[in-house]
């Protein structure tokens, strides 16, 4: 098979990722290879560019596994030449994909940039030196480390902060914008992302990918200063230079922040209704954007929403926040949680084995798992410790002979969730329910039965079945004096779309949150 076109390179390389998809690279490893371009496929050759140079390194370390997917995708041994081509250090005269390496390298040479480097695959199987590395990688190094002394605001990463990595974030189709957009943030392939706004609730993962960020670059790039702060240590940052008279002290601060390649910020809606704060905080911001650098931000609402009420944030910074990529990371989904919960028992026991930790050395069964997630609350950080309890329950369950029960794990969760056991009256459940589908309370109540009342009437009696302790039968005299067998029906009814139908499982969530609040 002879493939020459720009398109077949496309073609072979997508389905060469899609089989290396199924192998167990870490995810970032597969998210840098996605990054890669290819830009021909000639002589049994296929030809990549990456604009990373940590690339090079990556795809040579799992080079016996790219080439084995390669080969399996093209039915037949194909060599691979990735090629190291800086995007913005490109003049426009670049080295098209149509060259040849030997053009592309004395483009290279003419222009000065001593960046090209290479990893050349299976015949050959050399890695070629990166004459870049080589030649200044010392001294980058020591320039990097450095700046990194010097800069007050560069701090060590604790044993807890670097747990909090990519590798370690569950994804599902809440959060997996904001991971994928952090993650090219972090290996420093999406320029456009600039400012990256994240935000969400309260425990969805938002300084876990902050923090997986900086990681990442402390990792892997570690000649970009990456500085994480949070809006309380930004705002002592400044609050502590204006305290000193001499004016050197601002200045100082602020040619810290200046030097700063990739700036964190957390929390930024704890600056509303700080004046000074936010003055530098725009100053600093426009200068690192206008220099090129990197922004990424958290918060627990967005840009717009910042702007909001008699504190808010003017709107020449809440435009400029807004400007880059913004994106939410939301309540967590049934799949989510219980993605989450397998996760967090596996580690918690793994750590436990380790460490010869014993309380916690049990296994959760998956029905067991499966009822958590039912039961658990949209917190994730709470979510962690409801594991660690059940699996401490499992535990002790286990050495006893038996299994968690069901009623074990319901009395964790009303201690992890308390308002999910308080007081919550029928006629709460009834007005939310009312509320959230726009209907009276007689439609609510009463015998119409077409589709949308039909739905609001079975969610209203789960709920109130779910968050009031009332029998079935005070349940049904509230719904029209209906019977134990027609209340029983409704549950079962949304039992069943809750596990079928996600969007109904959402909408269900949505609704119980109104009334319990997010916890
Ligand atoms: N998707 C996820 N995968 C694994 N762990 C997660 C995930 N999301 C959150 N966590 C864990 O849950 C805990 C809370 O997350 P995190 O601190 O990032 O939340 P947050 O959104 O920043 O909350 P807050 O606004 O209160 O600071 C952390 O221990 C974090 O590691």
């Amino acid at each position: 098979m002879e493939l020459s076109l720009e398109s077949d390179a496309e073609a072979l390389w997508q389905d060469t990722l899609d089989l290396l998809a199924a192998r167990d690279l870490p995810e970032s490893t597969l998210a840098m290879l996605r990054n890669c371009t290819p830009t021909s496929m000639e002589g049994g050759t296929l030809r990549l560019e990456t604009p990373m140079r940590l690339v090079l390194k990556t795809v040579s370390k799992n080079a016996s596994i790219i080439e084995e997917c390669l080969s399996q995708a093209a039915f037949e041994p194909i060599r691979l030449d990735l090629e190291f081509a800086p995007a913005q250090a490109r003049p426009a005269a670049a080295p098209t994909s149509s060259m040849s390496r030997e053009e592309a390298d004395s483009w290279a040479a003419a222009t000065g940039d001593g960046h090209v480097a290479t990893w050349s695959g299976p015949t050959t199987r050399v890695i070629a030196e990166d004459t870049w590395e080589e030649n200044s990688g010392e001294e980058a190094r020591a320039a990097a480390a450095m700046r990194r002394r010097n800069n007050p605001l560069v701090e060590d990463i604790s044993q807890t902060t670097s747990k909090l990595t990519f590798d370690r974030f569950v994804r599902g189709e809440e959060n997996d914008i904001a991971y994928q957009a952090a993650l090219q943030v972090a290996n420093g392939m999406n320029s456009t992302y600039n400012p990256l706004f994240i935000y969400g609730k309260s425990g969805l993962g938002k300084t876990h990918l902050l923090r997986a960020i900086q990681n990442y670059v402390a990792k892997n790039d570690p000649s970009r200063l990456c500085v994480y702060r949070d809006a309380s240590s930004f705002i002592t940052d400044y609050t502590e230079a204006m305290r000193h008279s001499e004016r050197s002290a601002a200045a100082a601060l602020r040619q810290s922040y200046a030097d700063v390649d990739v700036l964190i910020i957390d929390d930024v809606q704890k600056m509303s209704g700080k004046a000074g704060t936010l003055g530098f905080f725009f100053d600093t911001f426009n200068e690192l954007i206008a220099n090129g650098k990197q922004i990424v931000l958290a918060a627990d609402r967005t840009p717009a929403q910042l702007g909001m009420g008699k504190d808010g944030f003017d709107e020449r910074i809440t435009s400029r926040l807004s400007a880059g990529f913004t994106t939410p990371i939301q309540v967590p989904s049934y799949e989510l949680k219980l993605r989450l919960i397998e996760t967090f028992c596996e580690r918690m026991r793994d750590d436990a084995v380790r460490e010869n930790v014993a309380g916690l050395t049990g296994t959760v069964p998956p029905e067991a798992r499966s009822y958590m997630a039912e039961r658990a609350g949209n917190n994730i950080r709470v979510i962690e410790g409801f594991c660690q309890r059940c699996l401490f329950a499992a535990t002790t369950a286990e050495r006893r002979g038996s299994s968690i029960t069901k009623e074990e794990i319901e009395t964790v969760a009303k201690e992890c969730w308390p308002s999910s056991g308080r007081a919550v009256s029928i006629e709460d459940v009834q007005r939310a329910v009312e509320k959230f589908y726009d209907i009276d309370h007689s439609s609510l109540v009463g015998n119409k039965r077409h589709k949308g009342l039909m739905e609001a009437r079975h969610v209203a009696i789960w709920l109130s079945r779910e968050l009031c302790d009332r029998t079935l039968a005070d349940i049904g005299k509230h719904f029209g004096g209906r019977s134990h067998a027609t209340v029983m029906h409704s549950i079962s009814v949304v039992d069943e779309a809750k596990r079928e139908d996600k969007t109904f499982y959402d909408r269900l969530m949505q609704i119980r949150e109104s009334i319990t609040g997010n916890v």
